[in-house]
Protein backbone atom coordinates (compact mmCIF):
# COMPACT_ATOMS: atom_id res chain seq x y z
CA UNK A 1 0.00 0.00 0.00
CA UNK A 2 1.32 3.47 -0.67
CA UNK A 3 1.79 5.73 2.22
CA UNK A 4 -0.62 7.81 0.29
CA UNK A 5 -3.46 6.33 0.59
CA UNK A 6 -6.21 7.24 2.99
CA UNK A 7 -7.33 4.81 5.36
CA UNK A 8 -10.71 5.69 6.54
CA UNK A 9 -11.48 5.62 10.27
CA UNK A 10 -13.54 3.45 10.67
CA UNK A 11 -14.34 3.42 14.40
CA UNK A 12 -14.83 7.17 14.45
CA UNK A 13 -19.03 7.43 14.65
CA UNK A 14 -20.22 9.67 12.14
CA UNK A 15 -20.30 13.09 13.20
CA UNK A 16 -23.91 15.49 14.21
CA UNK A 17 -23.88 17.79 12.01
CA UNK A 18 -22.87 21.38 13.24
CA UNK A 19 -25.83 23.64 14.41
CA UNK A 20 -26.58 26.49 12.16
CA UNK A 21 -28.06 28.42 15.18
CA UNK A 22 -26.87 27.94 18.44
CA UNK A 23 -28.58 29.52 21.27
CA UNK A 24 -27.29 30.09 25.14
CA UNK A 25 -29.09 31.29 28.27
CA UNK A 26 -30.88 33.78 25.56
CA UNK A 27 -32.81 36.90 28.15
CA UNK A 28 -35.23 39.51 27.00
CA UNK A 29 -36.25 41.91 29.46
CA UNK A 30 -38.63 45.17 28.71
CA UNK A 31 -38.43 47.71 31.49
CA UNK A 32 -41.38 49.10 32.46
CA UNK A 33 -40.66 52.88 32.97
CA UNK A 34 -43.04 55.19 34.89
CA UNK A 35 -43.41 58.55 36.44
CA UNK A 36 -41.53 61.55 34.75
CA UNK A 37 -38.28 60.67 34.93
CA UNK A 38 -39.10 57.47 32.95
CA UNK A 39 -37.63 55.45 36.08
CA UNK A 40 -37.28 51.86 35.22
CA UNK A 41 -39.65 50.01 37.78
CA UNK A 42 -39.60 46.55 36.57
CA UNK A 43 -39.45 44.41 33.75
CA UNK A 44 -41.25 42.26 31.52
CA UNK A 45 -39.39 38.71 31.50
CA UNK A 46 -40.61 38.04 28.15
CA UNK A 47 -37.60 35.55 27.39
CA UNK A 48 -35.41 33.99 30.64
CA UNK A 49 -32.44 31.82 29.66
CA UNK A 50 -33.21 30.19 26.43
CA UNK A 51 -31.05 27.58 25.04
CA UNK A 52 -31.11 25.49 22.39
CA UNK A 53 -29.72 24.80 18.50
CA UNK A 54 -31.19 24.28 15.01
CA UNK A 55 -29.58 22.05 13.05
CA UNK A 56 -29.20 22.42 9.46
CA UNK A 57 -32.09 21.47 6.65
CA UNK A 58 -34.16 20.52 10.01
CA UNK A 59 -37.61 22.73 11.31
CA UNK A 60 -37.59 23.67 14.68
CA UNK A 61 -41.23 23.97 16.13
CA UNK A 62 -41.86 26.07 18.71
CA UNK A 63 -45.13 25.98 20.54
CA UNK A 64 -46.85 27.64 23.66
CA UNK A 65 -49.79 29.94 24.86
CA UNK A 66 -50.02 33.68 23.88
CA UNK A 67 -47.66 35.41 25.88
CA UNK A 68 -44.74 32.76 26.77
CA UNK A 69 -42.45 34.39 24.79
CA UNK A 70 -42.66 32.90 21.31
CA UNK A 71 -42.33 36.08 18.83
CA UNK A 72 -39.82 37.54 21.27
CA UNK A 73 -37.63 35.02 20.75
CA UNK A 74 -37.67 34.88 16.92
CA UNK A 75 -37.07 38.75 16.80
CA UNK A 76 -34.27 37.52 19.08
CA UNK A 77 -32.87 35.58 17.21
CA UNK A 78 -33.15 36.65 13.34
CA UNK A 79 -31.86 40.29 15.30
CA UNK A 80 -34.65 42.47 15.39
CA UNK A 81 -34.53 43.44 18.88
CA UNK A 82 -31.48 43.47 20.85
CA UNK A 83 -30.77 40.48 23.50
CA UNK A 84 -30.87 41.11 27.15
CA UNK A 85 -28.33 38.39 27.71
CA UNK A 86 -27.24 35.26 26.73
CA UNK A 87 -25.53 34.21 23.21
CA UNK A 88 -26.71 33.69 19.88
CA UNK A 89 -24.23 32.17 17.05
CA UNK A 90 -24.94 31.46 13.37
CA UNK A 91 -22.94 29.24 11.67
CA UNK A 92 -20.23 29.46 14.25
CA UNK A 93 -19.92 33.26 14.46
CA UNK A 94 -21.39 35.29 17.86
CA UNK A 95 -24.31 37.69 16.73
CA UNK A 96 -25.89 38.47 19.72
CA UNK A 97 -24.67 42.32 19.83
CA UNK A 98 -23.94 43.21 15.78
CA UNK A 99 -25.14 46.29 14.96
CA UNK A 100 -27.48 47.26 12.07
CA UNK A 101 -24.09 47.70 9.86
CA UNK A 102 -22.74 44.52 10.79
CA UNK A 103 -25.79 42.34 10.37
CA UNK A 104 -26.48 43.53 7.29
CA UNK A 105 -24.29 40.62 5.15
CA UNK A 106 -26.65 38.34 7.59
CA UNK A 107 -29.30 39.08 6.70
CA UNK A 108 -29.29 37.76 3.71
CA UNK A 109 -28.88 34.41 5.37
CA UNK A 110 -31.00 34.71 7.86
CA UNK A 111 -35.32 36.10 7.45
CA UNK A 112 -38.31 36.24 8.97
CA UNK A 113 -42.25 35.22 7.64
CA UNK A 114 -44.68 37.49 9.99
CA UNK A 115 -47.97 36.35 10.86
CA UNK A 116 -50.08 38.84 9.50
CA UNK A 117 -50.34 39.22 5.76
CA UNK A 118 -52.45 42.09 5.93
CA UNK A 119 -50.19 44.17 7.73
CA UNK A 120 -46.73 43.18 6.70
CA UNK A 121 -47.19 44.34 3.42
CA UNK A 122 -47.09 47.95 2.49
CA UNK A 123 -50.53 48.55 0.63
CA UNK A 124 -49.15 51.18 -1.47
CA UNK A 125 -46.22 49.53 -3.02
CA UNK A 126 -46.88 46.84 -5.96
CA UNK A 127 -45.77 43.41 -5.52
CA UNK A 128 -42.94 43.83 -7.29
CA UNK A 129 -41.31 46.52 -5.32
CA UNK A 130 -42.46 44.32 -2.07
CA UNK A 131 -40.53 41.19 -3.64
CA UNK A 132 -37.62 43.49 -4.83
CA UNK A 133 -36.52 45.43 -1.54
CA UNK A 134 -34.63 42.62 -0.58
CA UNK A 135 -32.31 43.36 -3.09
CA UNK A 136 -32.29 46.80 -3.30
CA UNK A 137 -31.41 47.17 0.57
CA UNK A 138 -28.69 45.03 -0.26
CA UNK A 139 -27.53 46.35 -2.90
CA UNK A 140 -27.37 43.25 -5.23
CA UNK A 141 -28.30 42.93 -8.86
CA UNK A 142 -29.46 39.67 -9.82
CA UNK A 143 -28.34 37.84 -12.81
CA UNK A 144 -31.15 38.76 -15.14
CA UNK A 145 -32.06 41.67 -13.57
CA UNK A 146 -34.58 42.18 -10.83
CA UNK A 147 -38.27 41.99 -12.24
CA UNK A 148 -37.02 38.20 -13.92
CA UNK A 149 -35.64 37.08 -10.76
CA UNK A 150 -38.70 38.66 -8.98
CA UNK A 151 -40.94 36.94 -11.37
CA UNK A 152 -39.20 33.54 -10.79
CA UNK A 153 -39.55 33.73 -6.97
CA UNK A 154 -43.42 34.93 -7.58
CA UNK A 155 -43.48 31.32 -9.62
CA UNK A 156 -41.89 30.18 -7.03
CA UNK A 157 -44.57 30.03 -4.56
CA UNK A 158 -46.96 29.57 -6.85
CA UNK A 159 -48.10 33.22 -8.02
CA UNK A 160 -48.43 34.54 -11.18
CA UNK A 161 -45.47 36.29 -12.21
CA UNK A 162 -47.98 38.35 -14.76
CA UNK A 163 -49.28 39.96 -11.29
CA UNK A 164 -46.10 41.87 -10.66
CA UNK A 165 -47.69 45.59 -11.19
CA UNK A 166 -50.49 44.41 -8.40
CA UNK A 167 -50.89 45.50 -5.41
CA UNK A 168 -51.33 43.77 -2.01
CA UNK A 169 -55.51 44.74 -2.16
CA UNK A 170 -55.64 42.78 -5.04
CA UNK A 171 -54.97 39.40 -3.28
CA UNK A 172 -56.39 37.32 -1.10
CA UNK A 173 -54.98 36.52 2.45
CA UNK A 174 -52.97 33.10 1.30
CA UNK A 175 -51.88 34.80 -1.77
CA UNK A 176 -50.39 38.25 0.51
CA UNK A 177 -48.58 35.44 2.45
CA UNK A 178 -47.67 33.72 -0.33
CA UNK A 179 -45.81 37.49 -1.13
CA UNK A 180 -44.47 37.70 2.06
CA UNK A 181 -42.36 33.87 1.52
CA UNK A 182 -41.67 35.18 -1.69
CA UNK A 183 -40.27 38.54 -0.12
CA UNK A 184 -38.18 36.26 2.60
CA UNK A 185 -36.76 33.93 0.14
CA UNK A 186 -35.96 36.82 -2.60
CA UNK A 187 -31.71 36.61 -0.81
CA UNK A 188 -31.85 32.67 -0.54
CA UNK A 189 -31.41 32.20 2.80
CA UNK A 190 -29.93 29.69 5.28
CA UNK A 191 -32.84 29.87 8.15
CA UNK A 192 -36.27 31.13 7.67
CA UNK A 193 -38.00 31.98 11.57
CA UNK A 194 -41.57 32.12 10.41
CA UNK A 195 -43.84 33.49 13.38
CA UNK A 196 -47.50 32.25 12.98
CA UNK A 197 -47.29 31.83 9.54
CA UNK A 198 -51.06 30.72 8.92
CA UNK A 199 -52.89 31.72 11.81
CA UNK A 200 -53.79 34.67 10.40
CA UNK A 201 -55.37 32.49 7.42
CA UNK A 202 -58.73 30.51 6.71
CA UNK A 203 -58.48 27.22 7.72
CA UNK A 204 -59.01 25.81 4.20
CA UNK A 205 -55.99 28.03 2.84
CA UNK A 206 -53.73 26.79 5.74
CA UNK A 207 -52.46 23.96 4.42
CA UNK A 208 -51.78 25.26 1.29
CA UNK A 209 -49.20 27.31 2.92
CA UNK A 210 -48.10 24.72 5.47
CA UNK A 211 -47.46 22.53 2.27
CA UNK A 212 -46.14 25.01 0.16
CA UNK A 213 -43.12 25.84 3.11
CA UNK A 214 -42.52 22.00 3.17
CA UNK A 215 -42.24 22.05 -0.32
CA UNK A 216 -39.55 25.09 -0.35
CA UNK A 217 -37.61 23.63 2.29
CA UNK A 218 -37.36 20.47 0.23
CA UNK A 219 -36.13 22.51 -3.36
CA UNK A 220 -34.16 24.95 -1.28
CA UNK A 221 -32.60 22.95 1.33
CA UNK A 222 -33.96 25.77 3.99
CA UNK A 223 -34.05 25.86 7.74
CA UNK A 224 -36.90 26.63 9.71
CA UNK A 225 -37.90 27.95 13.38
CA UNK A 226 -41.77 27.72 13.28
CA UNK A 227 -43.35 29.74 15.79
CA UNK A 228 -47.23 28.42 16.13
CA UNK A 229 -49.85 27.95 18.78
CA UNK A 230 -51.31 25.23 16.99
CA UNK A 231 -50.10 22.01 17.57
CA UNK A 232 -51.90 20.32 14.62
CA UNK A 233 -49.81 22.77 12.79
CA UNK A 234 -46.61 22.48 14.38
CA UNK A 235 -46.70 18.03 14.32
CA UNK A 236 -47.01 18.33 10.32
CA UNK A 237 -43.98 20.69 9.76
CA UNK A 238 -41.27 19.89 12.93
CA UNK A 239 -38.42 17.91 13.31
CA UNK A 240 -38.22 18.90 16.78
CA UNK A 241 -40.44 20.89 18.91
CA UNK A 242 -39.69 23.16 21.88
CA UNK A 243 -42.36 23.88 24.23
CA UNK A 244 -42.36 27.37 26.22
CA UNK A 245 -43.94 28.31 28.86
CA UNK A 246 -43.25 31.57 30.43
CA UNK A 247 -40.22 32.83 28.76
CA UNK A 248 -38.48 29.24 29.26
CA UNK A 249 -37.84 26.20 27.45
CA UNK A 250 -39.90 23.34 29.48
CA UNK A 251 -39.74 20.42 26.93
CA UNK A 252 -37.26 20.07 23.57
CA UNK A 253 -37.80 16.49 21.84
CA UNK A 254 -38.04 15.11 18.58
CA UNK A 255 -41.93 15.44 17.49
CA UNK A 256 -42.42 11.46 17.29
CA UNK A 257 -41.26 11.05 20.66
CA UNK A 258 -42.99 14.58 22.36
CA UNK A 259 -46.28 13.65 20.50
CA UNK A 260 -46.45 9.78 21.77
CA UNK A 261 -45.38 10.24 25.07
CA UNK A 262 -44.71 14.10 26.84
CA UNK A 263 -43.05 14.48 30.12
CA UNK A 264 -43.74 17.80 30.79
CA UNK A 265 -46.73 18.06 32.25
CA UNK A 266 -47.49 21.23 30.60
CA UNK A 267 -46.88 19.51 27.44
CA UNK A 268 -49.25 16.73 28.07
CA UNK A 269 -52.05 19.40 28.89
CA UNK A 270 -51.05 20.97 25.75
CA UNK A 271 -51.59 18.15 23.84
CA UNK A 272 -54.45 16.40 25.59
CA UNK A 273 -56.56 19.55 24.10
CA UNK A 274 -55.37 18.64 20.80
CA UNK A 275 -58.31 16.66 18.59
CA UNK A 276 -57.81 13.26 17.42
CA UNK A 277 -58.02 13.00 13.73
CA UNK A 278 -57.52 9.04 14.02
CA UNK A 279 -61.24 7.87 12.98
CA UNK A 280 -60.19 4.30 14.92
CA UNK A 281 -59.98 6.35 17.88
CA UNK A 282 -63.19 8.42 17.20
CA UNK A 283 -65.49 8.05 20.31
CA UNK A 284 -62.30 6.33 22.34
CA UNK A 285 -62.83 8.56 25.75
CA UNK A 286 -59.46 10.35 25.84
CA UNK A 287 -57.75 12.06 28.49
CA UNK A 288 -57.93 15.77 28.43
CA UNK A 289 -56.37 18.12 31.38
CA UNK A 290 -57.91 21.37 31.80
CA UNK A 291 -55.55 24.05 32.28
CA UNK A 292 -57.06 26.26 34.43
CA UNK A 293 -56.29 29.91 35.23
CA UNK A 294 -54.27 31.85 32.57
CA UNK A 295 -50.45 32.15 32.25
CA UNK A 296 -49.02 34.00 34.75
CA UNK A 297 -47.98 37.45 34.50
CA UNK A 298 -44.03 37.54 33.18
CA UNK A 299 -43.69 40.78 35.28
CA UNK A 300 -43.36 38.66 38.35
CA UNK A 301 -43.34 35.01 37.55
CA UNK A 302 -43.98 32.39 39.81
CA UNK A 303 -40.61 31.57 42.14
CA UNK A 304 -39.13 27.72 41.44
CA UNK A 305 -40.73 25.95 38.46
CA UNK A 306 -42.82 28.53 36.78
CA UNK A 307 -45.61 25.80 36.00
CA UNK A 308 -46.03 25.18 39.52
CA UNK A 309 -49.55 27.38 40.14
CA UNK A 310 -51.18 25.46 37.26
CA UNK A 311 -49.35 21.72 37.62
CA UNK A 312 -51.60 19.22 39.35
CA UNK A 313 -48.36 17.42 40.14
CA UNK A 314 -46.53 20.34 42.19
CA UNK A 315 -44.87 19.81 45.63
CA UNK A 316 -42.94 22.00 47.99
CA UNK A 317 -39.67 21.45 45.81
CA UNK A 318 -41.25 22.61 42.41
CA UNK A 319 -42.56 26.05 44.58
CA UNK A 320 -38.97 26.76 45.75
CA UNK A 321 -36.21 24.95 43.29
CA UNK A 322 -35.83 25.80 39.55
CA UNK A 323 -36.23 22.23 37.72
CA UNK A 324 -32.87 22.73 34.96
CA UNK A 325 -33.84 21.56 31.24
CA UNK A 326 -31.62 18.10 31.36
CA UNK A 327 -31.72 14.94 29.25
CA UNK A 328 -34.02 12.55 30.10
CA UNK A 329 -33.53 10.63 27.49
CA UNK A 330 -31.79 10.29 24.24
CA UNK A 331 -32.25 13.79 21.90
CA UNK A 332 -34.99 15.02 24.76
CA UNK A 333 -34.58 17.54 27.51
CA UNK A 334 -37.17 18.53 30.10
CA UNK A 335 -37.21 20.92 32.65
CA UNK A 336 -39.51 19.27 35.22
CA UNK A 337 -39.05 17.88 39.09
CA UNK A 338 -41.76 14.93 38.45
CA UNK A 339 -41.70 14.28 34.89
CA UNK A 340 -44.19 12.36 33.17
CA UNK A 341 -42.77 8.56 31.15
CA UNK A 342 -39.97 9.00 33.55
CA UNK A 343 -38.25 8.06 36.82
CA UNK A 344 -39.20 10.81 39.31
CA UNK A 345 -36.49 13.29 39.45
CA UNK A 346 -37.39 14.43 43.06
CA UNK A 347 -38.77 11.10 44.66
CA UNK A 348 -37.97 11.91 48.09
CA UNK A 349 -40.33 15.69 47.92
CA UNK A 350 -43.25 14.24 49.95
CA UNK A 351 -44.86 17.84 50.07
CA UNK A 352 -48.53 18.39 49.18
CA UNK A 353 -49.67 19.02 45.81
CA UNK A 354 -50.84 22.59 46.64
CA UNK A 355 -51.09 23.82 42.97
CA UNK A 356 -53.49 21.37 42.55
CA UNK A 357 -55.44 22.71 45.16
CA UNK A 358 -55.11 26.00 43.76
CA UNK A 359 -56.66 24.67 40.44
CA UNK A 360 -59.46 23.06 42.40
CA UNK A 361 -60.47 20.61 39.69
CA UNK A 362 -60.84 16.75 39.81
CA UNK A 363 -58.78 14.01 40.22
CA UNK A 364 -56.74 13.43 37.61
CA UNK A 365 -56.63 10.66 34.83
CA UNK A 366 -53.43 8.68 36.26
CA UNK A 367 -54.36 9.02 40.22
CA UNK A 368 -52.84 12.49 40.32
CA UNK A 369 -53.29 14.86 42.84
CA UNK A 370 -55.56 17.41 41.29
CA UNK A 371 -55.49 19.99 37.96
CA UNK A 372 -56.69 17.71 35.53
CA UNK A 373 -60.48 16.95 34.15
CA UNK A 374 -60.88 14.24 31.74
CA UNK A 375 -63.30 15.01 28.90
CA UNK A 376 -64.02 18.35 29.71
CA UNK A 377 -64.44 20.86 27.66
CA UNK A 378 -61.74 24.08 25.88
CA UNK A 379 -58.17 23.21 26.95
CA UNK A 380 -54.90 24.52 26.68
CA UNK A 381 -53.30 26.78 24.30
CA UNK A 382 -55.39 29.69 22.28
N1 LIG B 1 -41.90 45.53 23.09
C1 LIG B 1 -42.40 45.02 24.22
N2 LIG B 1 -42.44 45.75 25.35
C2 LIG B 1 -42.92 45.25 26.51
N3 LIG B 1 -43.38 43.98 26.64
C3 LIG B 1 -43.38 43.21 25.55
C4 LIG B 1 -42.89 43.67 24.28
N4 LIG B 1 -43.00 42.67 23.37
C5 LIG B 1 -43.54 41.63 24.04
N5 LIG B 1 -43.78 41.94 25.33
C6 LIG B 1 -44.32 41.07 26.38
O1 LIG B 1 -43.50 39.92 26.44
C7 LIG B 1 -44.29 38.77 26.70
C8 LIG B 1 -44.04 37.75 25.61
O2 LIG B 1 -44.61 38.25 24.40
P1 LIG B 1 -44.51 37.46 23.02
O3 LIG B 1 -45.24 38.27 22.00
O4 LIG B 1 -43.10 37.13 22.77
O5 LIG B 1 -45.30 36.14 23.35
P2 LIG B 1 -45.93 35.06 22.34
O6 LIG B 1 -45.73 33.73 22.97
O7 LIG B 1 -45.36 35.25 21.00
O8 LIG B 1 -47.44 35.45 22.37
P3 LIG B 1 -48.46 35.63 21.13
O9 LIG B 1 -48.64 34.26 20.58
O10 LIG B 1 -49.68 36.19 21.76
O11 LIG B 1 -47.78 36.58 20.19
C9 LIG B 1 -45.75 39.24 26.77
O12 LIG B 1 -46.09 39.42 28.13
C10 LIG B 1 -45.72 40.55 26.04
O13 LIG B 1 -46.70 41.42 26.54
Amino acid sequence: MSENVKIPEQSSPPEPPDALLKVEGLVKHFPIRKGLLRRETGAVQAVDGLTFDVRPGETLGVVGESGCGKSTMGRLITRLLEPTGGKIEFQGHDITHLGVGAMRPLRRDVQMIFQDPYSSLNPRHTIGTIVSAPFRLQGITPEGGVKKEVQQLLELVGLNPEHYNRYPHEFSGGQRQRIGIARALALKPKLVVADEPVSALDVSIQAQVVNLLDDLQDELGLTYVIIAHDLSVIRHVSDRIAVMYLGKIVELADRASLYESPMHPYTKALLSAVPIPDPRRRGVRSERILLTGDVPSPISPPSGCRFHTRCWKATELCKEQEPPLIALAAGRQVACHHPENAADQAPGDPAPASAGEAAGSAPGPSGEAAGSAPESEGGAGK
